[in-house]
This record gives structure tokens, sequence and C-alpha cells, in this order.
């Protein structure tokens, strides 16, 4: 369970996370809406440890964030597909990666390039690749070591119709699979097909919840 208790960031003088409460249950997919600059990914970064916050605290686990634990101990990640290195396959991107956690063996590597649609012995380099096959891999990054948590902006961003599907079919894997999941999304039905429940965002507050079925 996440729990954010009176969440504050502040940036240039104005809140970009303004007095944030609120809790994420294990297993839950939610779901982020609202404008460009409401907050979404300050939040995801607050949560995922990337940035300090300014007041409040976020409790992961019963556990605090920045306190003896700099980041979500079991997290897959996709802010922005730039943390891919660019002059290596798809298969060494995630290697690499691997070597850290070591929780994820190479025949668990390839299974999760195909599941992304991509292919393992592909020997183009991901500098080679398109803005999609680079998000692909990006959602790769984020589930191949079967994270407890898994933080998205934008997970179908450049992706053609058929890995829209896909990839929304992976993400409900992963839920039943038990991960607990948080989208910031603009598309409407990602966000009504994959979550339990939105939060729509503006002026870095969390001012609604809505069902995601409504
Ligand atoms: N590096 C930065 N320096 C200063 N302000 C920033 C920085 N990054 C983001 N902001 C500000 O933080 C606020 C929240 O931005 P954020 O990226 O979280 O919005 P968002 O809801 O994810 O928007 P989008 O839909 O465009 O992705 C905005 O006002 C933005 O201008």
């Amino acid at each position: 369970m996440i729990e954010l208790t009176d969440v504050t960031k502040s940036l240039n003088g104005h809140y970009v996370l303004d007095h944030i409460s609120q809790s994420f249950m294990d297993g839950q997919v939610y779901g982020l809406r609202g404008k460009n600059g409401a907050g979404k990914t300050m939040l995801l970064r607050a949560i995922a440890g990337l940035i300090n916050i300014d007041s409040g605290q976020i409790v992961i686990d019963g556990r605090k964030l920045h306190d003896g634990m700099d980041f979500p101990p079991s997290l897959g990640i996709l802010i922005e597909n730039n943390n891919l290195m660019p002059e290596y396959t798809a298969r060494k991107n995630l290697q690499l990666l691997a070597k850290i956690k070591k929780v994820a063996s190479d025949a668990d590597i390839d299974a999760t390039i195909t599941r992304v649609g991509l292919d393992p012995n592909d020997k183009r380099t991901v500098k080679q690749f398109s803005l999609g096959m680079r998000q692909r891999l990006a959602i790769a990054q984020a589930i191949f070591e079967r994270p407890e948590l898994i933080l998205l902006d934008e997970p179908t961003n450049a992706i053609d119709s058929d890995g829209v599907q896909q990839v929304r079919t992976i993400l409900l894997e992963e839920k039943k699979r038990g991960a607990t999941i948080i989208i910031a999304s603009h598309t409407a039905e990602d966000l009504v097909v994959l979550t339990d429940e939105i939060y729509n965002m503006a002026e870095g507050r969390i001012y609604e919840q809505t069902d995601a079925a409504k």
C-alpha cells in the first residue's frame, strides 16, 4: 500500500504538488487524468523517489520514502522513454538492467521483449528503433522484473493500434499477477479499460475521484 500524507513540492514559487493526501491499495490499477502541467508526472516521480518532496510523507508498505529507503523496493517505471541506452540492442538494454537486481533471467528478458511485440534477436540498436518500438521497449523495461509497483506515464504514446491492444492486455495481465499500477494518461479509453479508479488532477491537486466505469 502507498500512502501519501500532505505531500507538497514547489518549483519556481508555485506548488506542483499541493498538499496531496491519497492512498493507493495493493493490486489496484489507478489512473491519473488532467491537463498538461496538472502534476501527474510529478506525482509519479514523487512516488518513485525520483524527486525530493518539500513536506509531507510517502509511505510504501509501512516504510517511509527518503528515510533509509530511497526508492520503492519493487518498482517498474516508465516516465518518458529516455532512460533506454541508445547504443545497445533491446536485449542488451534489459540484460544490463537485470545485473542490478538479478531477478530476471535471460529467458525472462527474451520472453518480455516478445511479449511487447519486439524481436529479442533484433540486432538493431535502440537508436535505430522507431518511436513506437522504443515505447514498447520502455514498457518491457517497466515490467520485466515483475515489480509489485508499476508507474507509467502515457504508456501507449506513439504505439500503433495493434500495439495499444497488446499493451492493454499486458497491463491487465500484470494486474492479475497482483501488481499495483498507476497510469497517467490523456487517452480516455486506456483509463476506462485499464483502471479501477481515476483521479482527476489540476494545479498539483487531486480534486476528484471517479469510478473508472462511470
Ligand atoms: N523541471 C521543472 N522545473 C520547473 N517546473 C517544472 C519542471 N518540470 C515540471 N514543472 C512544472 O510542474 C508542473 C507539473 O508538471 P507535470 O509534468 O507533473 O504535469 P503533467 O500533469 O504530467 O503534464 P503533461 O500532461 O503535460 O504530461 C507544471 O506546472 C510544470 O510547469
